[in-house]
């Protein structure tokens, strides 16, 4: 952080937690918009808890700005309703919703210091000047920005112009803050670090977030949950961990983990295990057991950090690597599987235990680790 000139944020509150810690935050109940033909968002429903980081995630065009939009006030819903806390809020002005936003472009005013900039909502809403003077004091504090109060936002880095945004949304305790890719026009560098910083803050002060982002990786380290959207439509709305672990489409096995997908038939159920029959080679492959007649055509998504490389002969399947790149801590393996033409099958493995290009490997998994989908179900 030393690099930026600003020490770390501490992260101490002195101002006490949010006045809605506890309890249901937000409620979004049948959510629709339409432009022309085009549906926007579809019925999308959720509860958002008291203190939950929660983050609309999905490619571009799916939905999640408008979604965001809609719960801010800037964009009126064709039906549905939108409540925070128990207040139903969905026909009320922007600034009557009493939410906080932080945008991807930073809306500083740049003729206010960074100290007027936090203060503006304070200000805006009467309260007393020393207790403003208080507050930005330790909003700054929070954000390891004390002794830039007397800045203007061009004297800034765009890092800590974007904690600044954040400082303004934080100093007035909204009982939601909505963060609209944040981070989207910073470094991948900055953005790391701000990701884990924005979390801290969030857990420390015991904030409700609404967060919307494209980025994967992001989604998963700051968030409880999260709202995988497509098309318009809430694909799968749960936890970072199962999301990954127990995807309900192929689109979000995909989408989160960049699965491999293999084609086969249900062959037998034991009490724990299904077994497929993979088309590829007629190897047999054991998932955790999954609810499916037998001989129903599926696809077995496995995760490529989640298959192993073994002796040949000792996995589901064997072949020959055809490509092994050392990326960091894991090398990226594509192995080209015996029998048939099916893609390179993609593996990650922990660097220094990786196999070699041109090498003779079998591949192995946990059944915990496959996900079986109806190859009629889309993706
Ligand atoms: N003002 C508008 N007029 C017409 N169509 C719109 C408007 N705003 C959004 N859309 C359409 O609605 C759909 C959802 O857009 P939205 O901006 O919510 O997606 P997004 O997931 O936030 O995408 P991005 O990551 O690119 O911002 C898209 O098909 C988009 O073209």
């Amino acid at each position: 952080m030393a690099e930026f000139g600003i020490a770390a944020p501490s992260v101490k509150v002195t101002g006490g937690k949010l006045p809605t810690a506890t309890g249901k935050a937000l409620s979004v109940v049948a959510l629709r918009k339409t432009y022309g033909d085009v549906v926007a968002v579809d019925e999308a429903s959720m509860e958002i808890a008291a203190g939950e980081f929660v983050t609309f995630l999905g490619a571009s065009g799916s939905g999640k700005t408008t979604t965001l939009m809609m719960l801010a006030g800037f964009c009126e819903p064709d039906s549905g309703t939108i409540t925070v806390g128990d207040r139903d809020v969905t026909k009320l002005a922007p600034q009557k919703r009493n939410l906080g936003f932080v945008f991807q472009q930073y809306l500083l005013f740049p003729h206010m210091t960074v100290s007027e900039n936090v203060a503006f909502p304070l200000t805006l809403r009467g309260v007393p000047k020393d207790e403003i003077r208080r507050r930005v004091g330790e909003t700054l504090e929070i954000a390891g920005l004390s002794g830039f109060g007397g800045r203007r936002p061009r004297e800034l880095s765009g890092g800590q112009q974007q904690r600044v945004a954040l400082c303004r949304a934080l100093v007035y305790r909204p009982p939601v803050i909505l963060m609209d890719e944040p981070l989207g026009a910073l470094d991948k560098k900055l953005r790391d670090q701000l990701q884990v910083e924005i979390k801290a803050i969030q857990q420390e002060l015991g904030l409700t977030v609404i967060y919307v982002t494209h980025d994967q990786e992001e989604a998963l380290v700051m968030s409880d949950r999260i709202a995988v959207m497509r098309n318009g439509l809430i694909e799968q709305f749960d936890t970072p961990r199962e999301l990954f672990e127990r995807p309900r489409t192929p689109f979000v096995a995909d989408f989160l983990g960049a699965a491999n997908f293999l084609p086969g038939r249900v062959e037998q159920h034991t009490d724990e295990h299904t077994l497929v029959r993979l088309d590829q080679n007629g190897s047999l492959l054991t998932a955790r057991r999954h609810d499916l007649a037998t001989g129903a055509a599926v696809k077995a998504a496995v995760q490529p950090g989640r298959l192993r490389a073994c002796a040949p002969g000792d996995g589901f399947c064997a072949g020959t690597v055809e490509i092994a790149t050392y990326v960091g801590t894991i090398v990226r393996a594509g192995v080209r599987i015996d029998g048939g033409e099916a893609p390179l099958l993609r593996l990650e493995i922990p660097a220094g235990r990786g196999p070699v290009a041109a090498e003779r490997v079998g591949v192995t998994v946990d059944p915990g680790d496959v996900n079986l989908f109806p190859t009629e179900q889309g993706g």
